[in-house]
């Protein structure tokens, strides 16, 4: 009989020492910032310096990607400064990966050295204020499969990463949220940007018109199928974190016959993954590079 979420896939820190040691023995960078790059959002990763590029396959103990948007390669390299690692692909908990799975590469990236991870996502707009194309900077997200139970962080806590009882009422960094407004007036992009909270489903499901409603009654503004999860673990580790949903879709929540699909989501951020890109360099042009990252 099928269950609702998939057998714990249990790793342990010397699993995540292992993986983070490997890719330390195939390039000398050792990025400070993370970027997690949602569907269709991979270009970012182009944009890298000095690329160093390794596909999830020849990665130890690395899941795959599955989805289309996801190419499933970690690129390291240099963004207007900063020594980061790219993933261009990530894992969700509907691809069959459990949570742990799900936020392997995150305590990867923490003992590589990462202090710093960016994480961006293809979303759903509830706030009827939000168009198709717009870009929202995550101030708070309500964390549905973790609420219930389905949370990274459930099972023994490793207090080499970090602590039993994790606050998350800070979880996305004031300063650097303070930061991306102000690269928002810098760059006059102010109508099509705002800030709010992104609600993680767990997918595959696009939301019934009486899901949507409800959670935009929660008090949701963008509602995807990813980053929450990433984010626990990140804030786990120590990791100041910052967020972007990219608005490609509306959720229905009245018109029966409009129907949300991937598709449509390729296609808003094929329209519109440059101007995340362009906000994303923005903000890391104004952040100070920390000296021995040079
Ligand atoms: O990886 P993200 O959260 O950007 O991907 C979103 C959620 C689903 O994976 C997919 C739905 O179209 O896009
Ligand atoms: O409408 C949506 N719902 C859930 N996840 C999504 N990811 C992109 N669009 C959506």
């Amino acid at each position: 009989m099928a269950t609702t979420a998939p057998a714990a896939h249990r790793c342990s820190y010397e699993d995540y020492e292992a993986t983070a040691k490997w890719l330390g023995s195939q390039t000398e960078q050792r990025p400070k910032m993370a970027i997690i790059c949602g569907s269709g959002l991979g270009g970012l990763a182009e944009q890298l310096e000095n690329r160093v590029v390794i596909p999830y396959r020849d990665i130890p103990n690395f899941p795959q990607t599955t989805v289309v948007g996801h190419q499933g390669q970690l690129v390291f390299g240099t963004l207007e400064g900063h020594q980061c690692v790219c993933m261009q692909g990530r894992f969700h908990t509907y691809e069959g990966y459990d949570v742990n799975q799900v936020t392997y590469p995150v305590r990867v990236f923490s003992l590589l050295g990462v202090r710093t991870l960016v994480v961006t996502n293809a979303a759903g707009g509830l706030n009827s204020s939000f168009s198709v194309g717009d870009i929202m900077l995550i101030k708070d997200h309500i964390n549905l499969p973790g609420l219930v139970g389905n949370n990274p962080l459930c099972g023994p806590n490793d207090d080499r990463f970090g602590e039993r009882f994790l606050c998350t009422s800070d979880a996305y960094d004031c300063d650097l949220l303070a930061l991306a407004q102000q690269t928002v007036e810098k760059q006059g992009i102010r109508a099509s940007v705002h800030q709010g909270v992104y609600c993680m489903v767990s997918g595959p499901t696009y939301e019934s018109i009486a899901e949507g409603r409800a959670l935009r009654t929660l008090g949701a503004d963008a509602v995807g199928m990813s980053t929450a999860l990433e984010v626990v673990v990140a804030r786990h580790c120590g990791l100041r974190v910052l967020g972007f949903s990219l608005i490609t879709n509306k959720v229905v929540t009245d018109d029966r016959t409009l129907k949300a699909n991937h598709a449509e989501v390729l296609v808003a951020d094929n329209n519109r993954a440059q101007d995340l890109q362009g906000l994303v360099r923005g903000i890391l042009a104004q952040m100070s590079v920390d000296p021995e990252d040079l």
